[in-house]
């Protein structure tokens, strides 16, 4: 299974956090994006480097730099948007390609409603964010448009992955990592990851009433 769990005190202590009941809208945007910070740190740690020259104060000297093309970085909304400040922190050269899907609260399948990428996509790696993989729909919906516009470098950054949607990804991706803080017990009868955070996109852009 191409999935990395990424284990690390920080990462575990922000989730903890996060999966709290009483967590207040401010709270959850905060540490999804401190968390968010740290997994980029960790799923770009593959990226390939390539030597150059530079001009440092004491004259010519070798330097390292990333190889390619800049990345793109691919939210998911709503949800997906929260992650992307934690993220373009460590790349703020990063392109942003948005991609709008809701899913069906009925079927729990994903819905089309808004996508913008930026240019080149076959050049460049994507780094796809949603804080929730559950069923899978919604990241194979977007891994699908992605390849569609040639993109062959794909990586999916989620905070909390179920088992189902890891599985679903895996069949019809196998080629894309999935890199989450936890992978958790299972879906419930409507969709919803167990133990998970409860509804993501509710939470950050605060419209969880009751
Ligand atoms: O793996 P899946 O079963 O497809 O479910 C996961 C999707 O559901 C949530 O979005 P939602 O549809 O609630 O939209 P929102 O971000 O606007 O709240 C979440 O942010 C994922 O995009
Ligand atoms: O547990 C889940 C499943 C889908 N979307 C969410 O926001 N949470
Ligand atoms: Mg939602």
């Amino acid at each position: 299974m191409n999935l990395h769990i990424i284990k690390h005190p920080l990462v575990a202590h922000k989730l903890t956090l996060m999966r709290e009941a009483d967590c207040s809208t401010g709270k959850f945007r905060t540490l999804t994006k401190e968390l968010s910070r740290l997994m980029a740190y960790e799923a770009t740690r593959d990226f390939e480097t390539e030597h150059c020259d530079i001009n440092g104060w004491c004259g010519h000297i070798n330097g390292e730099r990333i190889k390619g093309k800049t990345l793109t970085v691919v939210p998911i909304l709503r949800a997906g948007l929260g992650m992307l400040d934690g993220v373009l922190d460590l790349i703020p050269t990063a392109k942003i390609s948005v991609v709008g899907l809701q899913r069906d609260e009925e079927t729990l399948q994903p819905v089309s409603y808004f996508e913008k990428l930026v240019d080149k996509m076959d050049e460049r790696p994507a780094l796809i964010l949603d804080p929730m993989l559950a069923t899978g729909g919604s990241m194979v919906a977007t891994i699908d448009l992605l390849k569609a516009k040639g993109c062959r470098n794909i990586k999916a950054l989620v905070l909390v992955a179920a088992p189902e949607g890891v599985q679903t990804v895996h069949q019809a991706h196998p080629d894309v990592p999935v890199f989450t803080a936890a992978l958790d017990s299972h879906l419930n009868e409507n969709g919803y990851i167990i133990p998970g955070l409860g509804d993501a996109g509710d939470k950050i852009f605060g419209t969880k009433h009751g």
